[in-house]
């Protein structure tokens, strides 16, 4: 007979990082987990004031700002037993490092903080471990698989959004005016191609999935070889995860025919070519995000606590 899967005696006390559209879907998604008692939730926002009107039942609040009417970061993360961040790269960045630090795990969402090479060691560091969501993207155990075994030689994502989700406060007025006037049945403009590091730093809330498929398409060093002298587990993940960042081509397109946001994947090399493409429903809260990160995260919330 199988074994019954071990569910924890206590509930798993759950901290979000950012409270916002994916937040708020992850929190809803594990209602019933709630309800269960499984776990308990509580999401931590820099302005908690701005946030009580569109509080989500069962989630308690607290901040890394300066409310003073609730926990801070400090005396929540003290409380997790897992950290869920769902709040953008730059605080992944801040607050990630810190969570993995203190021997926490710690779901990125933000998978875009691992094009920063400083920021994806110390996420890699432990003790804490990473749990590299899909987001809206997936099809990883197939292109994993091949990249594993060195059978890619080129991977491609072409991102489609409307052309207004896009806009970005470093463009010039310009760009901006261009982005704005496309309406459809004009052609779509291509804002950005290049490699999903730069293609990060320019467009933080709308390519982390280009990162997350370098992340899936790393390969595995040679457990003979390593991935080269004295590199240890980190460092060797981290330099596998360069040498992917440098392989995956990105192209980001304004398209005024966008009903949905699409990502389109070419992977190809000896173990084949696979080609796949997501069209997300939008996300509830934010239909300028894919409804399916949110889905994705709350997977793997569940699978980083052992949960049915
Ligand atoms: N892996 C994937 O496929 C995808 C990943 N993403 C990532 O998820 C992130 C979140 O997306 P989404 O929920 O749509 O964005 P939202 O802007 O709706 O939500 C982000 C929330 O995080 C809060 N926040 C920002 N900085 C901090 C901080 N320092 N401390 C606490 N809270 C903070 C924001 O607060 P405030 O209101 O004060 O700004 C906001 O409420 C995106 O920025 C992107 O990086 C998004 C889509 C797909
Ligand atoms: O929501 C999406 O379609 C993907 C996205 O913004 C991202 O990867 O940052």
């Amino acid at each position: 007979m199988p074994t019954p899967p071990a569910y924890p005696a206590e509930p798993a006390r759950v901290l979000l990082l950012g409270f916002g559209a994916i937040g708020r879907h992850v929190a809803t998604l594990l209602a019933p987990e709630r309800e269960a008692g499984l776990l308990r939730m509580c999401a931590a926002e820099r302005e908690v004031a701005a946030h009580r009107d569109r509080a989500v039942p069962g989630v308690e609040l607290s901040t890394t700002g300066t409310d003073t009417d609730c926990p801070t970061w400090a005396e929540a993360l003290a409380e997790a037993d897992l950290v869920v961040e769902c709040a953008g790269v730059e605080p992944a960045g801040e607050y990630g490092p810190q969570v993995i630090a203190a021997g926490m795990d710690l779901v990125l969402t933000s998978v875009g903080a691992l094009a920063d090479p400083e920021t994806a060691l110390r996420l890699l560091a432990g003790p804490g471990r990473l749990w590299v969501t899909n987001g809206a993207i997936g099809g990883f155990d197939v292109l994993g698989a091949a990249a594993e075994a060195g059978g890619l030689d080129a991977v491609r994502i072409r991102t489609s959004k409307l052309p207004t989700s896009l806009l970005r406060p470093w463009m010039t007025d310009q760009q901006e005016a261009q982005l704005r006037s496309l309406s459809p049945g004009d052609d779509p403009v291509t804002v950005f191609s290049g490699g999903p590091a730069g293609a990060i730093e320019q467009f933080p809330a709308n390519v982390n999935v280009a990162v997350g498929l370098a992340w899936a398409t790393r390969g595995r060093a040679d457990p003979a070889v390593g991935t080269g002298a004295g590199v240890g587990p980190q460092a060797g993940q981290a330099e596998l995860l360069r040498r992917s960042l440098e392989r995956v081509r990105v192209e980001l397109v304004a398209d005024p025919a966008a009903g949905r946001s699409r990502h389109e994947i070419l992977a190809t090399g000896p173990a084949g070519r696979i080609e796949l493409a997501f069209e997300s429903a939008p996300s509830p809260e934010n239909p300028k995000t894919s409804g399916l990160t949110a889905l994705s995260v709350a997977r793997t919330v569940r699978g980083a606590l052992g949960l049915p």
